[in-house]
């Protein structure tokens, strides 16, 4: 059995980063930059007004001023002013030629048709954007690496920019084993169990703008498994399977894997919960068993699935670990890791009840993973642990 950090460090070594593809960025939302934007033209394009008031020349701000006409958002037709005029103006509107500056129309009077500037504070081009003042045409928009929020995406588009290349994030299938499982919203008979693993691992992979995730079921029969393997390695990047990795007789995992060429990397992982965790690999592709149990399978999500996803698409592992001050006692027997569901709040964390793995009551209320090392045994209240932050 390998320990927790081996079994991350094999994780890394055998994740690549996938190939860069060009996207439109109405779907590029949540991935990385694999290449630098540049602007393909000057932002604003030419000097704009920001404010709904009367364009002027600043040297005229003392004199009674003409009004000659408007320019309004969206216009084509480019006026011109002259010293003694000024021109109605809108928020976006292009500046007409000659002028500098915006009175914002709350500070003027019209007298005898005349527009006298009531605004002690006005000053030269106040009121006005830049051509260029954004961005310059040429200029660097936005770095390789860059994750695309949804700002990002506005900023793109905002300046132009319709394709863009980064790094794709996995298609996913979800493997369900298991002759006991049943969905929720039909009753449970005898010897059954509801079905949650397929729910919770697509909605932490939605979490992460993964949506082209499959869910798939086979028996626990090693045919119809391997055939079930086969089918998602034809059409995904990433396999979780959930249940069936441990020793029992219809546990067929390890052994459809086999059938399917996958390569095993490793088996067992000196972790509570999760310890029969697999991790595979055929070419390019990772697979994941995930032991059945529902606190398994998430913990072991957040572990290992996770960063692998984040390598695979470039991205930053959002898990993210921190030191943390225990608020229990907590006593385990050395050998494992522990990774506890708790609650982590300003510096302190506490371990949180219905530790057993087949239990999510208190996963559902837990923002936080306390990781206890696997050769301690006992972790006073006050002492420093590492915890791992769940994403919200
Ligand atoms: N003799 C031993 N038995 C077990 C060992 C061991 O070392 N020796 N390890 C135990 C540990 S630890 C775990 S974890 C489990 C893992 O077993 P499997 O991965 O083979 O999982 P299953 O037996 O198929 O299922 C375990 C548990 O989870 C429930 N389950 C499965 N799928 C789902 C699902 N989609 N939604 C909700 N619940 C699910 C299943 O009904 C079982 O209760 O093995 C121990 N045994
Ligand atoms: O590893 Mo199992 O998840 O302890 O029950």
């Amino acid at each position: 059995m390998i320990t927790v950090q081996e079994a991350k460090q094999l994780i890394v070594e055998h994740t690549l980063k996938c190939s860069p593809i060009i996207q439109h960025i109405s779907a590029s939302h949540q991935h990385v930059l694999a290449a630098d934007v540049y602007a393909i033209c000057n932002i604003p394009a030419f000097k704009q007004s920001s404010m709904d008031g009367y364009a002027i020349k600043f040297s005229d701000k003392d004199l009674h001023l003409n009004l000659v006409g408007e320019m309004a958002a969206g216009t084509s037709q480019n006026l011109a002013i002259t010293t003694g005029q000024a021109s109605r103006t809108f928020t976006g509107a292009p500046l007409p030629h000659g002028a500098d500056t915006v009175v914002m129309q709350e500070k003027i009077s019209l007298e005898n048709g005349k527009l006298i500037i009531q605004d002690n504070n006005l000053s030269l081009g106040l009121n006005t954007r830049n051509e260029g003042s954004e961005i310059e045409i040429g200029a660097l928009a936005m770095q390789k690496g860059n994750y695309l929020t949804a700002a990002a995406i506005g900023f793109l588009a905002g300046i132009g920019i319709t394709e863009v290349l980064i790094y794709p994030l996995p298609k996913v299938s979800i493997i369900l084993t298991g002759k006991e499982l049943t969905k929720p919203g039909f009753p449970l008979l005898f010897g059954q169990v509801y079905e949650s693993n397929s729910y919770s691992l697509t909605a932490a992979l939605n979490q992460f703008g993964i949506t082209n995730v499959s869910v798939l079921e086979a028996d626990d029969d090693l045919e119809i498994l391997t055939r079930v393997i086969q089918k998602a390695l034809s059409q995904s990047d990433i396999i979780i399977l959930t249940g069936g990795v441990s020793v029992g007789d219809y546990d067929f995992v390890l052994e459809a894997s086999k059938l399917c060429n996958i390569e095993q990397i490793f088996h067992k992982v000196k972790q509570k919960p999760g310890k029969p965790l697999f991790f595979g690999k055929l070419n390019q592709k990772l697979i994941f068993g995930l032991p059945g149990n529902p606190s398994s399978v998430l913990s072991c999500f957040y572990n290992y699935v996770l960063p692998a996803i984040s390598l695979f698409s470039g991205k930053q592992n959002p898990v993210k670990k921190i030191k943390a001050e225990l608020l229990n006692d907590y006593k385990k027997p050395i050998g494992l890791t522990h990774f506890l569901k708790g609650n982590y709040n300003d510096g302190k964390a506490t371990a949180l009840g219905a530790q057993d793995s087949y239990r999510l009551s208190s996963f559902a209320q837990a923002n936080c993973l306390i990781i206890l090392d696997e050769g301690e045994e006992h972790f006073a209240k006050g002492g420093v642990v590492n915890v791992l932050l769940i994403p919200e």
